[in-house]
């Protein structure tokens, strides 16, 4: 098995709030998927999302970066409250997030850097050849080498297919980088990778990053809190062990489970998960 050490946590404290979820409801017919749901994503940090199939974690996502309408509620992002922004003012708050989405979402007909200069010739106003010689420095960024930038999406691997739409994700330079799912698919030498460039960038980059996952080692690895999605809200968003010490049915089957159990033992030094 491969362990995923965890790395160094953030060296600054936790900012302030830069996006703050209020009373948020979300309906998709007679289904209810959130009741007044809270959260804050402070700056600098990284969130994990976790909660059970179907909890909600990337209708939350999607509200959030504008692509649904919740029936309640309020999502301030950056301060402002998106649905109440004129549409000019929405999109330049848009842009200051940056999506990976499950799957990717890169345009099969593009290669590399043609998927990645399309937002810098939409949205930064470049011409495709400064467009194109950004997007070979987004993908250099990820870890592809310079050849990958002339690929099409069928032709790479799902690790190279995860770092080209990060390297979209981070065309227009982000503040708030989310993530759906990043190690999905990924085997766990290539999800530890993963991990690892997620820390880097934000360290580097100053980012500030929201990322579903179903993944514990990813958990452990690079989070410094987790949010528990369950019956419609957060139930918790806390550090980890103190998320995992809950007496809660899911949080304890999830964090306690062996799985649980074996990635927080991948963690030198840490003391959760290992009594009985
Ligand atoms: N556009 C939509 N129309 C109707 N129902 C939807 C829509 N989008 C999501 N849902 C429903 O909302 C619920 C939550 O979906 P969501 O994808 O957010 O779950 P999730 O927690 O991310 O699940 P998973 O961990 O399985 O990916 C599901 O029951 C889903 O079928």
């Amino acid at each position: 098995m491969v362990k995923r050490h965890r790395l160094e946590p953030h060296p600054a404290s936790l900012g302030e709030t830069v996006i703050q979820v209020r009373q948020l409801c979300n309906r998709f017919g007679p289904h209810t998927i959130h009741e007044n749901l809270d959260l804050d994503l402070m700056t600098g940090e990284i969130l994990g999302v976790v909660g059970g199939s179907g909890t909600g974690k990337t209708v939350l996502l999607r509200s959030i970066v504008g692509l649904i309408r919740p029936a309640a509620g309020h999502i301030h992002v950056f301060g402002k409250d998106l649905e109440e922004l004129p549409e000019r003012e929405r999109s330049v708050a848009q842009q200051r997030l940056g999506v990976l989405f499950q799957g990717g979402a890169l345009f099969t007909s593009l290669n590399l850097q043609e998927n990645i200069a399309v937002p810098l010739m939409e949205h930064a106003g470049l011409n495709r050849a400064d467009a194109e010689q950004l997007a070979r420095m987004k993908l250099a960024l990820t870890g592809l080498p310079p050849e990958a930038a002339l690929k099409y999406p069928s032709e790479l691997s799902g690790g190279m297919v995860k770092r080209a739409s990060l390297a979209r994700a981070l065309a227009l330079d982000p503040e708030v980088l989310f993530l759906d799912e990043p190690t999905a698919g990924l085997d766990p030498i290539g999800a530890a990778a993963f991990d690892r460039l997620i820390v880097t960038l934000r360290d580097a980059l100053g980012l500030t990053v929201f990322m579903v996952t179903h993944d514990l080692d990813t958990l452990y690895a690079t989070c410094d809190r987790i949010a528990v999605l369950s019956q419609k809200k957060v139930l918790v968003a806390d550090r980890i062990e103190r998320v995992a010490a809950v007496d809660d049915p899911w949080i304890q089957d999830y964090f306690n489970g062996p799985r649980g159990r074996a990635a927080s033992h991948a963690v030198p030094g840490n003391t959760h998960g290992q009594k009985e």
